[in-house]
């Protein structure tokens, strides 16, 4: 009998779309039979309308009947048949709607960035421990099996040697004057390209360059471009780890990259990636720069459906907590972003870096 996860959304918008047409529809031969996504509610807290439009344009009609639509967040939180909720709605309020969530006995995974800054994301760490209670971000891109691949080649089987140096990049071209954006270039909604796409640029060197977590927090070193709305735009971090491990990572609001590849040099070899959010190819070069193995994956839906199935995995185990995408790399990867932040004066309002609820 496959088992069941019930699953609450907040935030019905751009990105949840994605996530659950994903949890509920990817059509991946290799998704485990074991797990059966049920969603059953969805929440707006701005009109239920939004909610009910959800369900309609993502799920068939037939099959959408025993949905909960709700106007307000709390409402859904009080839905016992809810296990998990994904929180999908723009950074700032992601740290109050987590500890809600958690306060009302559900378990979360929360769209990145976890939270706004390191202390929030401690908070909701020791409140998941406390109620037991699963906790996880939404960083879809070290569920994608490109990265685990190249973890795989790495770290299990030597094929570049030593990893010493990685770079890593991701822009899009965030038009200010389009009104979608406000999200990016609002510092009361926690906008700014280091939160957005930054933290996937990052994620390849500080997952790989201290894979088994064994290494001091990272120097830190960026230099970072500000809107006239005070956020930044344009944005580079170089990480040292140890004495000799460097990562370099940048990403920009003023272009459409067509080159948002990662490399991973090793003493011995190196490997590329096409995508740095999601990638779908990697090649594998040896010391003499000869391409030894590459590899490109089918495609299916939008490559969202690997957490959730994850989660789905560990909620079924009883964990609550992931040993893949850990709690400390989700503190670990708030620190860094607040690190550079303050090295490049992005301030948010008071009210969005409050730890009060
Ligand atoms: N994993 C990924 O690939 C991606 C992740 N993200 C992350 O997901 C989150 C949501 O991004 P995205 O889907 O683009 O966001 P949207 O702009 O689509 O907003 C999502 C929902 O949040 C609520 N909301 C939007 N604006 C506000 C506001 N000003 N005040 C209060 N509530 C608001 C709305 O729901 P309601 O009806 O309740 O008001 C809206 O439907 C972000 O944290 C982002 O970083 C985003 C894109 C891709
Ligand atoms: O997480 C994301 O990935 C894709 C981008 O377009 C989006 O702005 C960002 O939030």
């Amino acid at each position: 009998m496959p088992h069941k996860i019930t699953w609450g959304l907040l935030g019905p918008g751009r990105i949840a779309g994605k996530f659950i047409n994903d949890l509920l529809f990817a059509a991946d031969p290799s998704r485990p039979t074991t797990i059966e996504h049920k969603l059953v509610g969805i929440a707006s807290n701005s009109n239920v309308k939004n909610a009910i439009r959800f369900k309609n344009d993502i799920i068939n009609q037939e099959s959408n009947t025993e949905i909960q639509c709700y106007g307000k967040y709390d409402d859904l939180l009080a839905n016992d048949q809810i296990q998990v909720v994904y929180i999908a709605t723009p950074n700032f309020n992601h740290f109050e709607l987590c500890y809600k969530c958690l306060q009302a006995g559900k378990s979360v995974l929360m769209e990145k960035p976890f939270t706004i800054n390191a202390k929030q994301t401690e908070i909701l760490i020791e409140l998941s421990r406390k109620k037991k209670l699963f906790l996880m971000e939404a960083f879809w891109t070290r569920f994608n099996p490109i990265y685990k691949d190249v973890y795989k080649l790495c770290f299990e089987e030597s094929a570049i040697g030593e990893v010493v140096t990685i770079t890593s990049q991701l822009s899009f071209l965030f038009d200010q004057s389009d009104p979608s954006m406000d999200r990016i270039y609002n510092p009361a909604l926690g906008g700014g390209v280091l939160l957005d796409i930054g933290i996937y640029a990052l994620s390849w060197p500080v997952g790989l360059l201290n894979h088994d977590r064994t290494l001091e927090f990272p120097e830190i070193s960026s230099q970072a471009t500000l809107s006239n709305t005070g956020v930044d735009v344009n944005t580079a971090v170089v990480l040292k780890y140890g004495s000799n491990k460097i990562g370099i990572a940048n990403c920009s609001a003023f272009y459409e990259n067509q080159n948002n590849h990662v490399v991973i040099y090793g003493t011995e070899g190196r490997i590329e990636v096409d995508l740095s959010y999601k990638p779908t190819h990697y090649w594998l070069y040896d010391g003499a720069g000869k391409l030894v193995k590459e590899k490109n994956t089918n495609q299916y839906g939008n490559g969202m459906y690997f957490e959730a199935d994850h989660v789905g995995e560990c909620l079924t185990k009883g964990l609550i907590e992931s040993d893949w995408y850990t709690l400390e790399d989700t503190l670990t990867m708030a620190k860094i972003l607040e690190t550079v932040r303050k090295q490049n004066n992005v301030v948010y309002p008071g009210k969005i870096e409050s730890t009060e609820i």
